[in-house]
């Protein structure tokens, strides 16, 4: 299905961008890893064999993800697909009133700078690239993917920063896709509800399996192969473009 095709995976050493990473090598692409150096990027590409190779980067940096495109290129020689699955999350209430505390103003900006600014960067860097291919029978050149949150549309209590960044991945979508339809390259984002991965591990076993039971159906986390199938159909699907999905089991959240 994937046959010739090259990926980047942000984030792709964990989780959700892990099993991307996964579903396009079985389907016979090819996938640049892309995760933080302290991330296990390397060993998971190693895993995978000769067709996935790992670019340490941080999203925000300029440097690193030009750096990774050069890895891509070298490696590769060309991107189709570009994944966003870096991402951060974090929870603390806008004032804490126990504590007379406000929340912390820099891990705001943390949250926002990796979510929402790494997430453009990453995308205004591998358009050029991408941009580079022939296009298609149908003018495609290539398609980019984002991960967003149904906290950007449910925020719970304590998710101010990490629905604001999801919020603009969300916002900045449809511009970004007006940007470069002429170009004929598609950008779609997804919007996960909740998923069994290690962001959501961060939270102990009883708040999982609370949060888990309020999913109406299925009644159940997601597993990450399952946004995985989604990326594939966003990238089989030449009319998905500039529209955010959400894919939560009919999940709304409560505060
Ligand atoms: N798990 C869920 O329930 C859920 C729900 C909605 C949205 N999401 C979003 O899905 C995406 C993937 O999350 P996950 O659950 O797989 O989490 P995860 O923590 O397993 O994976 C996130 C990956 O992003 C990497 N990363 C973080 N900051 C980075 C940076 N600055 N540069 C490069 N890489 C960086 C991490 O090293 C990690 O490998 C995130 O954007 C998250 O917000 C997750
Ligand atoms: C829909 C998902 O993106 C979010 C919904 C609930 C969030 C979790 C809430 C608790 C947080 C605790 C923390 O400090 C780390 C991040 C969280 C686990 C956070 C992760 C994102 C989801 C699951």
């Amino acid at each position: 299905m994937f046959k010739g095709l090259v990926g980047l995976v942000t984030g792709g050493a964990s989780g959700l961008g892990k099993a991307t990473a996964e579903l396009i090598i079985k389907q016979g692409g090819r996938v640049v890893i892309c995760d933080l150096p302290s991330a296990p990027g390397a060993n998971t590409a190693k895993a995978l064999g000769e067709n996935a190779a790992f670019a340490p980067v941080d999203v925000t940096s300029e440097k690193d993800i030009k750096n990774a495109l050069q890895t891509t290129v070298d490696k590769f020689g060309r991107l189709d697909v570009a994944v966003n699955c870096a991402g951060i999350a974090s929870a603390a209430r806008t004032y804490n009133f126990k504590k007379d505390q406000p929340f912390d103003l820099e891990l705001f900006r943390t949250t926002v700078e990796v979510n929402l600014v790494g997430t453009f960067n990453v995308i205004r860097l591998v358009a050029g690239l991408i941009g580079k291919n022939a296009p298609n029978a149908d003018g495609q050149r290539g398609v980019i993917i984002n991960t967003a949150s149904i906290a950007a549309f449910d925020g719970q209590i304590g998710q101010a920063a990490y629905a604001a960044s999801k919020a603009g991945v969300v916002g900045m979508t449809l511009a970004i896709a007006r940007d470069l339809s002429k170009q004929g390259i598609r950008v779609v984002t997804i919007a996960p509800g909740l998923f069994r991965t290690p962001m959501m591990e961060l939270l102990p076993e009883p708040a999982i399996k609370q949060l888990e039971a309020s999913v109406p159906f299925p009644p159940r986390l997601g597993h990450p192969h399952e946004y995985a199938l989604l990326v594939q159909s966003i990238i089989q699907n030449p009319m998905l473009n500039g529209e955010t999905i959400r894919l939560d089991g009919s999940l709304r959240m409560q505060p």
